[in-house]
């Protein structure tokens, strides 16, 4: 990532707004967002696969589900971030499983990136198909979106859920109905 020119283009912004970024609340601001971009976006850097692929055979062909994984991510249209839960569930096919810490790992990575809901939802059901092959993945996310709570339309406390469904998930009805019963329950 280009930390310089971040700092020179937020110098830029804090100009263009009418700020004087020579005051002495602004002058380290440049580097602090330059910084803070680093870390928020840092999912640029890295494949979210690669954590996929540490796998351990299990004789389990049972659904997984993790449920309740805080994310924050960045609306790509606005810059402002969106942030909520992601569930995620699969159901493992010929023993193939991964940690329960790669799934949150995997939704950390490509949340740390400019992004849309959907992609985040589609991205993350992806990998997990790709990966582990599994007899289906359904990932549902729900977010609150500060582009449409602080600006614009403001809404506050409008909620927007995605889901994707990946193979048995998809084509068995109760199967898909039970990972909905138990994200749903307490
Ligand atoms: N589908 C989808 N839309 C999003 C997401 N994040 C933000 N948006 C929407 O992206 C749209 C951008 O619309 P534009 O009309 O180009 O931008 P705008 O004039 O700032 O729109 P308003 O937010 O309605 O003021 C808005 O409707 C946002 O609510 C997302 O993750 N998924
Ligand atoms: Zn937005």
């Amino acid at each position: 990532m280009d930390i310089r020119k971040i700092e020179t283009a937020m110098r830029m912004i804090l100009e263009a707004i009418g700020e004087d970024p020579e005051r002495e609340g602004l002058r380290d601001t440049p580097k602090r967002v330059a910084r803070m971009y680093e870390e928020i976006f840092h999912g640029l850097e890295n494949d979210p696969r690669e954590h996929l692929q540490v796998l351990f055979t299990e004789d389990h062909d049972e659904m997984v589900l993790v449920k309740d994984i805080p994310f924050y991510s960045m609306c790509e249209h606005h810059f402002l971030p969106f942030f909520g839960k992601a569930h995620v569930a699969y159901i493992p096919a010929k023993g193939k499983i991964t940690g329960l810490s790669k799934l949150a790992r995997v939704v950390e990575g490509y949340a740390k990136r400019p992004q849309l809901q959907e992609r985040l939802t589609s991205q993350i059901a992806d990998a997990i198909m790709e990966c582990l092959q599994p007899r289906g993945v359904l990932v549902v996310v729900e977010a609150e979106h500060m582009c449409m709570t602080m600006r614009g339309v403001k809404k506050p406390g409008s909620y927007t859920t995605t889901s994707a469904v990946r193979g048995i998930f998809k084509t068995n009805n109760a199967t898909r109905a039970e990972a909905f019963s138990l994200i749903n329950s307490n």
